[in-house]
């Protein structure tokens, strides 16, 4: 039984609102997250994809419609509120460490997200074990960089720490807004390959944002297209293995 995450209903947002320039970003949308679903998010420039996560993370009001964790309004809560069940990664990877502090501290800090956090040199050296086995799941040398500054290491690494320090905690949801397109090919394949095995392997739930349609179409169990404000197609499990680059191409208008 699939058990609903988190549902928009309905959702509206405006920008400029008030003035001549007003718009309709979100237009009605609607969208189930179940528990366990790697949703890839595809769409044109400008189609809505960023303002969906700035939405879901309350980084943007909502102007109409309703949001729901596990049945629960969340629809007002604030960005701050929702860092209690939901994590981001973003494209740049300067955004998501803390540039002087070490790979190991780093990770201390996302694991004390959301209490007070001072942080005691006694704990570091008691979870180094864990921390260090956790660094070596991305496959990337990360696990010899323990005591290193952030700040040092390659946009990979530091790309790969921030996608360990999003699900350190096991939010309920997962934001991933094209984490890997600043990393030259084989980074950004190796880090997806490590983001697909986390994901699949611990049964997380996350969105992935991307433009490569293939990396849409290879990982993920299920498959949204954004336009206009809206959910053009959302593709499950058998329908999303059958489908091609070439007929999600179609959704691409000239
Ligand atoms: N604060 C804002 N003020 C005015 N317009 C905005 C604002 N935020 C977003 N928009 C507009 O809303 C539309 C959707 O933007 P959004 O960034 O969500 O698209 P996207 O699908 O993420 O695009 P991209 O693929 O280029 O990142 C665009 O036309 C954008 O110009």
């Amino acid at each position: 039984m699939t058990k609903p995450i988190l549902e928009l209903k309905d959702i509206v947002t405006l920008v400029n609102k008030g003035t001549s320039n007003e718009t309709e970003i979100l237009k009605k949308l609607n969208l189930t997250i179940n528990e366990g679903d790697f949703i890839t998010i595809v769409g044109s420039n400008g189609a809505g994809k960023s303002t969906l996560f700035n939405v879901i993370g309350g980084n943007l009001p909502v102007d109409d419609g309703h949001i729901l964790l596990h049945g629960n309004d969340i629809t007002h809560q604030t960005e701050e509120e929702r860092t209690k069940f939901l994590s981001r990664v973003f494209q740049d990877p300067k955004l998501g460490t803390a540039p002087r502090m070490t790979v190991a501290e780093n990770m201390l800090l996302a694991q004390k997200r959301g209490e007070k956090r001072h942080l005691i040199p006694r704990k570091l050296k008691q979870q180094m074990t864990d921390f260090t086995r956790i660094a070596g799941i991305m496959h990337n040398g990360l696990e010899d960089r323990m005591n290193t500054a952030t700040g040092n290491l390659s946009g990979g690494q530091r790309q790969a720490l921030s996608f360990l320090m999003a699900t350190l905690k096991r939010p309920d949801i997962i934001l991933l807004d094209e984490h890997t397109a600043a990393l030259d090919p084989r980074t950004s394949q190796n880090l997806l390959n490590a983001t697909n095995e986390r994901i699949t392997e611990d049964g997380l739930t996350a969105l992935m944002i991307t433009h490569h349609l293939e990396d849409a179409l290879i990982y993920g169990n299920r498959l949204i297209v954004l336009g206009d404000g809206q959910i053009k197609a959302d593709f499950k499990g058998e329908e999303k293995q059958q489908l091609t680059a070439e007929k999600l191409y179609e959704y691409f208008e000239a």
